[in-house]
């Protein structure tokens, strides 16, 4: 336990099961401090993020939020300022595309597929952003999640990788749009790490024996590695970074082959 985000009410956005990397997230701030709100994917999903924020012993504010519905994010984000007031974070944990699209060939990727991929897991960050800035009177941090997909080839992952290289673009677009009003906006870019969307990605066995060879730390990393660099990023320890990617990955990404 710590006291880095006392006070601080942060939007959790993305958890689905105990998996999630938004959980790792979520438990990391909680053990410091933070007072936290989720949002879940329709309410087909809200029983298991009760169940699993039910857990901290505390009793945690849950919103509806659908990203690719302009209706519930104003929705949602009016609930959040109703209830809470001001935010000071904002984890964006969020990405989809059909599982057709994530194996063969980049080249065979269809306008839909494309379309949606590009939806869910980059333009949301804007939606998102854009509806938690008139909440973040006191200044704020946003942290979204990416992969190295983004930035090199990796197989498989195709049209996500092109989404995450948006949403590389986008997190530096609104670094300079917010970081007036001192609102911060950085990515992780996770290492593999076995949850449900990594389940629709092909080989990914393969993906995390690799970086048990070749990543520097010779190891995986789990959720907790991750929740931990995001209350780093949420926390004033970080008040200087901003558009930045932040590679939590075993040190996989510096490596040339
Ligand atoms: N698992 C990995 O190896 C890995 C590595 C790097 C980055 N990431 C990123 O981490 C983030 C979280 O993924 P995860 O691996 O924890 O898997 P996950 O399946 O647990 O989380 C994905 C979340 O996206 C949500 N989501 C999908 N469509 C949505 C919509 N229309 N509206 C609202 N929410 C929606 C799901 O409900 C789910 O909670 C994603 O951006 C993913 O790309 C994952």
């Amino acid at each position: 336990m710590n006291t880095l985000l006392q006070g601080k009410n942060i939007v959790i956005m993305g958890v689905a099961n105990h998996r999630s990397i938004a959980w790792g997230i979520a438990q990391s701030l909680h053990n410091a401090g933070a007072n936290l709100i989720f949002t879940y994917q329709g309410e087909r999903l809200r029983e298991n993020v009760a169940a699993l924020t039910e857990k901290l012993g505390v009793e945690s504010l849950l919103v509806n939020c659908d990203v690719t519905k302009d209706e519930d994010v104003e929705a949602a984000f009016a609930v959040i300022k109703e209830k809470v007031g001001v935010i000071h974070g904002l984890a964006h944990c969020i990405a989809f595309a059909k599982t057709e699209e994530l194996e063969g060939e980049y080249v065979n990727t269809s306008r839909e597929g494309y379309a949606l991929a590009q939806d869910i897991s980059a333009f949301s960050l804007v939606a998102v952003a854009r509806a938690a800035r008139p909440l973040m009177t006191e200044g704020g941090s946003i942290v979204t999640l990416t992969y190295l997909g983004g930035e090199r080839v990796i197989q498989n992952y195709n049209v996500m990788g092109v989404a995450k290289a948006a949403l590389d673009a986008s997190v530096r677009y609104l670094a300079n749009d917010l970081g007036k009003e001192n609102i911060r906006i950085n990515a992780i870019s996770a290492g593999p790490i076995r949850t449900l969307a990594a389940k629709g990605i092909r080989n990914f066995n393969s993906v995390l024996k690799e970086i048990e060879e070749k990543a520097p730390l010779r190891r995986t990393i789990d959720q907790s590695e991750v929740g931990d660099t995001a209350l780093f990023l949420f926390s004033n320890l970080s008040r200087g970074i901003t558009g930045e990617i932040l590679h939590v990955d075993a040190g996989y990404s510096i490596m040339g082959g």
